[in-house]
């Protein structure tokens, strides 16, 4: 099945009220259509004569040795879409080579999700993500559970000091998750239990201080994610981020936020090689992951449509959505007369209006 089939598939399985929870995102949902139309302005200007018969796409990451340059980003609640949840997206992923981000949105404990992995894979990366919490013992209990698990890096959400207003969920009333759903890491932790939405505290006032704070609890490398000004970026460098993620949070934060596409370019100036620049937003298309690697992202993050894969057919489904973009990344690069992913550069993209 094609991408979209497997989201008209997703569409037809799924409550209308789980669906627009994955489907949609803040405000009026301006950020969300601003990541599929930017890409819909860009264009690629292929080199010719300079190809080679056999390419290597793979990526070395902080956290992810020789990963496929398109990742599992981290979204919530996926037993909310399939019994077998991330048990089966772990699979999928691992099986696939690509690093999926779980963490405390997770209807499945850490351990297990590792676990879910490793049958797939012999060395699968697992990365965990976490919110700044208002406790510092609260995240430091996270760390030591996605530790002990076997996580190999940490996410940091940095985007979301408070929730953003969805507001297919506000008119649905979706708040509470249906029985047997939870989000499991954060069982047994100071706080409210489990079981409700808006049940993973944020915290309004965190600080690069706090951003810190995590980075020196633990030897794994810490990602930020969220970020889409240049100034940010430096900072996080400065605050010991492993890298950093461009993201709006798929349009589902500030609404008036940019495409993360059009950020990725002033990012990757900013931090100037210092660490890996990742890119997650309105990638549907093998040509969307060529766009962003030659703007100069180390890869890419996919979340809406992997939730559909999960939806439609589970593990086999997830599988399905990776190795779609993955072949046409693939096959794009080879167009492009690439042999590895640093064949693609800036100079080959072009951006114009929606013409093309
Ligand atoms: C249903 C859903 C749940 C999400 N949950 C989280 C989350 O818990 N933490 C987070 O940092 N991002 C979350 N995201 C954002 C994704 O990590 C990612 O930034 C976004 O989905 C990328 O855009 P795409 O869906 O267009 O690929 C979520 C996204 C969706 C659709
Ligand atoms: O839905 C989301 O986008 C999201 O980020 C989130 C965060 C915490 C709990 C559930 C979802």
């Amino acid at each position: 099945m094609t991408l979209g089939e497997l989201h008209d598939a997703a569409r037809a399985a799924l409550d209308p009220v789980h669906y627009d929870y994955v489907a949609g995102g803040a405000g009026e949902e301006r950020a969300l259509a601003a990541n599929g139309r930017a890409f819909d302005r860009y264009a690629l200007l292929p080199r010719v004569l300079r190809g080679a018969a056999r390419r290597d796409t793979a990526v070395d990451l902080p956290g992810a040795r020789r990963a496929a340059p398109v990742m599992v980003a981290p979204t919530a609640f996926h037993r909310l879409l399939h019994p077998d949840g991330e048990r089966a997206t772990a699979r999928a992923a691992a099986a696939e080579g690509a690093v999926l981000v779980t963490g405390v949105a997770a209807t499945t404990a850490v351990p297990a999700v590792v676990a879910a992995a490793r049958e797939a894979a012999p060395d699968p990366a697992v990365w965990f993500l976490l919110y700044p919490h208002p406790r510092r013992e609260v995240t430091e209990a996270l760390v030591r559970r996605a530790e002990e698990a076997g996580c190999s890096a940490l996410v940091v959400t940095a985007d979301s000091p408070r929730f953003g207003r969805r507001t297919r969920d506000l008119r649905n009333g979706f708040d509470d998750l249906p029985p047997g759903c939870a989000a499991e890491n954060m069982r047994d932790l100071p706080g409210a239990p489990p079981g409700a939405l808006t049940d993973i505290p944020m915290h309004p006032a965190a600080s690069w201080r706090d951003f810190a704070e995590t980075v020196g609890m633990t030897s794994l490398p810490v990602w930020i994610k969220g970020v889409l000004h240049p100034a940010d970026a430096r900072l996080a460098v400065e605050h010991g981020a492993a890298g950093v993620i461009v993201s709006n949070h798929g349009g589902r934060q500030c609404d008036t936020a940019a495409a993360s596409v059009d950020c990725l370019p002033a990012v990757v100036d900013a931090v100037a090689g210092a660490v890996p620049v990742v890119l997650d937003g309105g990638v549907r298309r093998g040509g969307d992951v060529a766009v962003a690697l030659a703007l100069g992202a180390a890869a890419v993050g996919v979340g809406r449509p992997v939730l559909w894969g999960l939806a439609a057919k589970g593990a086999a489904g997830v599988r399905e959505v990776l190795r779609t973009l993955l072949d046409e990344y693939d096959h794009t690069l080879a167009l492009c007369g690439g042999r590895r992913n640093a064949d693609l550069s800036a100079d080959m993209v072009v951006r114009g209006d929606a013409a093309w």
